[in-house]
C-alpha cells in the first residue's frame, strides 16, 4: 500500500498476541464532539476532520486538504468511515471512523463493548481503540478483505476461525462474568413485546405475534439449557462472515466488531456463528452437518491435536451447540422486532423475526429431543 502505514501494524498485534501480559491501555483519547449520521456526506467530512483533529494532537496542526474521508460501511448498525491522512514526514496514516446507529442503546451496552475492547484488543484481537467521542470511536484501520459466508464451511478458514474463538474465549474481561444471555433476552423480550407501530400495516403484521407462545419458548429452553452445564466464556455473540477479516498475504485472521460481546455460553457462541452459515440470504439448509461441526469442534477443543478429540468430547459439545442455537434464534428474532420499531435504516427487520422465529420452531422438535436423549444418557451413564 506504498506509504500507507497502519497506526497498529500486523507486527504490534503478533507482537501483543505473543506477549500474554500485554497491559490494558488506558490513555485513550476522549472528545465530547459528535458527529450526526443523518448529516449527508459533504456536511460530514468536515466534522470528522475537526474530531480527529480534536482527538489526535499530531493532527490538530494539519490542513484539512492532508484528510481524505470515504465510507467502508453503512452497516445495518452503525456507520463506518475511514479516514487517511497525510501525516507531516508524508505517510499516510489510516484509521476508521464508527458513528453509532441511533437508538441501539436499546439493543448495544456501549459501556460492555468498550470494556470489552480494550482487553480484546491487549489480547490481539479485532481493531486497536485509538479513541472515543460523544457517538462513536476511532479505531484502526485493518488492511483485510471481509469474509463471505461461504468462506466459513472452507475447512482450512474454518479450522482457523475455531482456534482463534478458542483464544477469544479464554480472554479475560474484568467484572461480572455472569452468562447474559436469559438476562438480554428477557430485556429484549420486554422491550419487543411492548411495540406500537405508527405504520398501520406494520402494527397488523406485529399484533398476529403471540408473546405469551415466545415467553413460554423461552422460559422451556433456559430450562433445558440450564441442565447442560454449559461452560461460561466471554463470546463474541456475533461472529458472522461479516465480521470476520482476512489478510491473505499475511494468512492472518481478524474479529472484529465486538458490539454484542459479553459472558455467555460458549454454545451459544458457535452454534450462533453455525447460524451464519446461512448467509444473506437467510438460508438454513446451509447450516453445518455434523461432520463440518466435529470439524470445527475438534479444532476449537484441541487446536494441536484435533484428531485426538474423543468422541465424548465431540459429541456433547454437538449437544451443547445445537441447544443453544435454538436460542440464538430467539436472541436475534426479539432484536429484530426492536430494530424494526427503533432504526431509522431501511431494513425489513419484521420479516426477519419471522424468519428466524419460524427456523426456531422447525428445528425445535429435533434439538430440544437430541439434548432430552443425552441427557437421559448421560444421567445412566
Ligand atoms: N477496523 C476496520 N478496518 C477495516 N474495515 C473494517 C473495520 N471495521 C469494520 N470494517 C468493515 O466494515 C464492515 C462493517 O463493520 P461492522 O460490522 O463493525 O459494522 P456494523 O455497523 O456493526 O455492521 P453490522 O451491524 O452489519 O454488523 C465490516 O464487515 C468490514 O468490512
Amino acid at each position: 500500500m506504498g506509504a500507507t502505514k497502519k497506526i497498529c501494524t500486523a507486527m504490534e498485534i503478533q507482537a501483543k498476541q505473543n506477549n500474554t501480559n500485554s497491559t490494558v491501555d488506558d490513555s485513550i483519547p476522549h472528545s465530547h464532539l459528535s458527529v450526526g449520521t443523518s448529516l449527508s456526506f459533504p456536511v460530514m467530512v468536515p466534522r470528522l476532520i475537526a474530531l480527529c483533529k480534536d482527538l489526535f494532537g499530531k493532527w490538530s496542526k494539519l490542513d484539512d486538504s492532508c484528510f481524505s474521508v470515504e465510507t467502508v460501511s453503512g452497516g445495518i448498525t452503525n456507520l463506518l468511515l475511514k479516514v487517511t491522512v497525510k501525516e507531516e514526514n508524508g505517510d499516510n496514516v489510516s484509521v476508521t471512523v464508527r458513528l453509532y446507529g441511533p437508538n441501539t442503546e436499546y439493543v448495544i451496552n456501549r459501556e460492555r463493548e468498550l470494556q470489552a475492547i480494550k482487553y480484546l484488543s491487549a489480547a490481539g484481537f479485532g481493531a486497536k481503540l485509538l479513541g472515543v467521542f460523544g457517538n462513536g470511536m476511532v479505531q484502526s484501520f485493518i488492511d483485510a478483505r471481509t469474509l463471505i459466508p461461504s468462506d466459513m464451511r472452507n475447512p482450512k478458514l474454518a479450522a482457523e476461525i475455531a482456534k482463534q474463538l478458542r483464544r477469544f474465549h479464554q480472554v479475560e474481561i474484568p467484572g461480572s462474568k455472569e452468562p447474559q444471555l436469559w438476562v438480554d433476552i428477557l430485556k429484549f423480550f420486554e422491550k419487543a413485546s411492548t411495540l406500537q407501530f405508527e405504520d398501520i400495516d406494520k402494527q397488523k403484521i406485529y399484533e398476529t405475534i403471540s408473546f405469551k407462545e415466545i415467553h413460554k419458548e423461552i422460559t422451556q429452553l433456559k430450562e433445558l439449557t440450564g441442565l447442560l452445564n454449559a461452560p461460561v466464556v466471554f463470546a463474541h455473540n456475533d461472529l458472522l462472515s461479516g465480521n470476520l477479516m482476512l489478510n491473505d498475504e499475511h494468512d492472518k485472521l481478524y474479529f472484529i466488531d465486538f458490539e454484542y460481546g459479553s459472558y455467555n455460553y460458549r454454545g451459544f457462541d458457535i452454534g450462533n456463528h453455525f447460524n451464519e452459515y446461512a448467509g444473506y440470504d437467510c438460508d438454513y439448509s446451509l447450516y453445518p452437518s455434523k461432520d463440518e461441526q466435529y470439524h470445527f469442534f475438534r479444532h476449537y477443543l484441541q487446536p494441536e491435536k484435533p484428531y485426538e478429540v474423543s468422541e465424548k468430547d465431540l459429541e456433547a459439545l454437538y449437544v451443547e451447540t445445537s441447544t443453544f442455537m435454538l436460542a440464538s434464534h430467539l436472541y436475534w428474532a426479539l432484536w429484530a422486532l426492536i430494530q424494526a420499531r427503533m432504526s431509522p435504516i431501511d431494513f425489513d427487520y419484521v420479516s426477519y423475526f419471522f424468519l428466524r422465529y419460524n427456523e426456531y420452531k422447525k428445528q425445535k422438535e429435533m434439538s430440544l429431543s437430541l439434548a432430552q436423549s443425552y441427557l437421559s444418557g448421560s444421567k445412566k451413564a
